[in-house]
């Protein structure tokens, strides 16, 4: 394992970031079902707002009035609309919390599931490469990220700019002279915001993705931690994930910086103006120019604008941090899925399975590489059941993984009874061809759902027959036979009980096609007989392809099919390629080596 925190895979480079605003835009869709609960939010926070403005006018007119001419009576009815308004206010804010706080959940659960629905629709090579830590920070904090953002910094944009507006009027029309002198600072501190903007947005998408990175360092330690311990790597992988926290603190205090250096300018320029105002604003009062109670209506308004004001500031970063996680939210809902079917199937012709001159490359694959199948030729007959054997690495997994349609053939075609697994409904297509795969998942589930993700029609009976097929018999010494919670919340199972339940999954459905990636590697001498004796039976009603490294596994098959340099360069019989193919004999032999060893 490599001292340096090695390069994860990454998402194809985000396109040139778009203006925060056009990012934003984007949530249109999520924020329009619940639009009049926003409205509604908007509203109240307005008025809340409407209250905090008029409260100065009241203030100016307590000073010029009563307390001018002493006249106590006439207090007390402005002291009791100041306790309404700020009563006002006070409900106004918290009814637009409660007014936007389902809601808003709501949105978030869409958008999340939308982002789910999506990755389960893209294709495997999609997932291949992407890093799943990228995923899930983009399915948790940039969600999070979002609800937040719409609940506060959608709505206070709106309002503190408007109050801020509004605030500016009416010291305009307080005292134009003192208004202009506030104001002053609008100028400057747009130009600072603006290149805040720029610089914020960049260090904010810098940040998301390190997050993510960190995240697939923490999953990767987790699922792994076996592995970790058993090569004393636990102290590496921490050093890498201690880097990773470093380099994303480096990013997040460079955030901070940002935001400090705005927030001096934010509330430096407006306490100077202010200062400034308020030395005008007395020598005017000296000076019979204005009244005492103007000055303090509008040194009140003023410093009620303080607020929108201080808290652009965060409102910008809010916004930033929200147009970034759009983005990121958009990277994975925007990517093409290809269509589910092209072509057309054609009548079924009981042919079996045939490949015609198929040929694969992995999309990330380097250039200059040749394809890593060129041009497969191969046709397993109804109801035969091939062998495909080859070097470590030669392609077999990746062959097996085209039937399914879990990658795309570069070109040629694959058949199933004549027709074209290309133009086959992806339900049809599953419901034709079970795999099992070399590295048996289980889900955080009961036996009987995991078993049953092969067909989640399939009877008791054939639940029991698929685990006896699969010699899964321990089953019924766990603690609750098949209701048993195994994966990784679950029951830990050993490798090979997992890879009887992954054979018991591929079966259980009874396919007409069956896919078997080596389903017998993790299984003793023992049970393998057991398995074999009893997979015989399956595979005799099925058409299948069985990856296999051991010649026990071979002898399952009536035909074997060797796999070399991307192509198939014999079929026959286990005694006929013994006798003719050389290849085959060393395989077989190192296989055989391998085995007793
Ligand atoms: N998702 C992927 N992206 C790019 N290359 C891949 C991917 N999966 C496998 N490969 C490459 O394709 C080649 C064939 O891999 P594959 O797993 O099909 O071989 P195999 O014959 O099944 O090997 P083994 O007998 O060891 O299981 C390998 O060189 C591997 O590195």
């Amino acid at each position: 394992m490599a001292e340096n925190p090695a390069p994860l895979p990454q998402p194809p480079t985000p396109e040139p970031t778009r203006s925060t605003v056009r990012s934003l835009l984007r949530l249109r869709a999520y924020a329009y079902p619940i639009r009049w609960y926003l409205a509604g939010a908007v509203l109240a926070a307005l008025l809340a707002s409407g209250a905090v403005l008029v409260t100065p006018l009241v203030l100016g007119r307590i000073v010029d009035g009563p307390i001018a001419h002493r006249d106590t009576g006439a207090l007390w009815p402005l002291v009791g609309l100041l306790l309404v308004l700020g009563l006002a206010e006070a409900g106004l804010f918290g009814l637009r919390r409660i007014l936007v706080a389902r809601p808003l959940a709501r949105v978030e659960a869409a958008m999340r599931g939308d982002l789910y629905a999506k990755l389960q629709r893209l294709p495997v090579a999609f997932h291949d490469r992407w890093a799943s830590g990228q995923l899930l920070s983009r399915a948790t904090s940039d969600m999070y990220t979002l609800r937040l953002f719409l609940a506060f910094g959608f709505i206070f944009l709106i309002v503190n700019s408007l109050t801020f507006l509004v605030g500016s009027v009416v010291m305009l029309v307080l005292d134009w002279r003192l208004g202009l002198i506030a104001l002053a600072p609008s100028v400057p501190l747009m130009l600072f915001c603006t290149r805040f903007e720029s610089k914020y947005s960049l260090a904010a998408r810098t940040a998301q993705d390190q997050n993510g990175d960190l995240a697939t360092v923490l999953e990767e330690s987790v699922l792994g931690i076996r592995i970790l311990k058993s090569f004393g790597r636990h102290r590496t992988m921490a050093r890498q994930f201690a880097e990773r926290a470093e380099r994303l603190r480096g990013t997040e205090l460079h955030k901070t910086r940002l935001l400090a250096d705005l927030w001096a300018v934010i509330v430096l320029l407006p306490e100077l103006a202010l200062g400034s105002a308020l030395a005008v604003g007395a020598v005017l009062v000296a000076h019979d120019q204005l009244s005492t109670g103007a000055l303090v209506a509008f040194l009140s308004t003023a410093l009620a604008l303080r607020w929108p004001v201080e808290s652009m500031g965060w409102l910008l970063a809010y916004s930033n941090e929200a147009g970034t996680a759009t983005d990121r939210l958009f990277e994975v809902l925007d990517a093409p899925e290809p269509p589910l079917t092209h072509g057309t199937a054609g009548p079924a012709t009981g042919d079996g399975i045939r490949l015609r001159d198929v040929r694969f490359r992995y999309p990330d694959a380097p250039d200059g590489t040749p394809d890593l199948l060129r041009g497969i030729d191969l046709h397993i007959r109804r109801g035969e059941t091939m062998a495909l054997v080859g070097a470590t690495g030669s392609g077999k997994t990746t062959l097996t993984a085209l039937l399914p349609r879990l990658y795309e053939p570069t070109a040629g075609s694959i058949t199933l009874d004549g027709r074209d697994t290309a133009a086959l409904e992806p339900a049809e297509l599953r419901s034709l061809v079970a795999v099992a795969f070399e590295d048996p998942i289980l889900f955080s589930a009961t036996v009987r759902e995991n078993v049953l993700m092969g067909a989640p029609e399939a009877t008791d009976a054939a639940l029991e027959k698929a685990l006896a097929v699969a010699q899964a018999d321990f089953v019924t010494d766990l603690p609750d036979g098949v209701d048993t919670e195994v994966g990784e919340q679950g029951l830990s199972l050993s490798g090979g009980q997992r890879q009887r339940l992954a054979l018991a999954r591929a079966v259980v459905g009874g396919p007409p096609f069956l896919v078997l990636d080596d389903p017998l590697s993790a299984l003793d001498v023992r049970t393998e007989a057991l398995v074999e004796a009893a997979l015989r039976e399956v595979l005799a009603d099925s058409t299948a392809l069985v990856v296999a490294h051991r010649p026990s596994t071979v002898l399952l098959a009536d035909r074997v099919a060797v796999l070399a340099d991307g192509r198939i360069l014999d079929v026959g019989t286990h005694p006929e390629l013994l006798a003719r193919c050389p290849e085959y004999r060393a395989l077989m032999s190192g296989a055989l080596e391998g085995s007793v060893a």
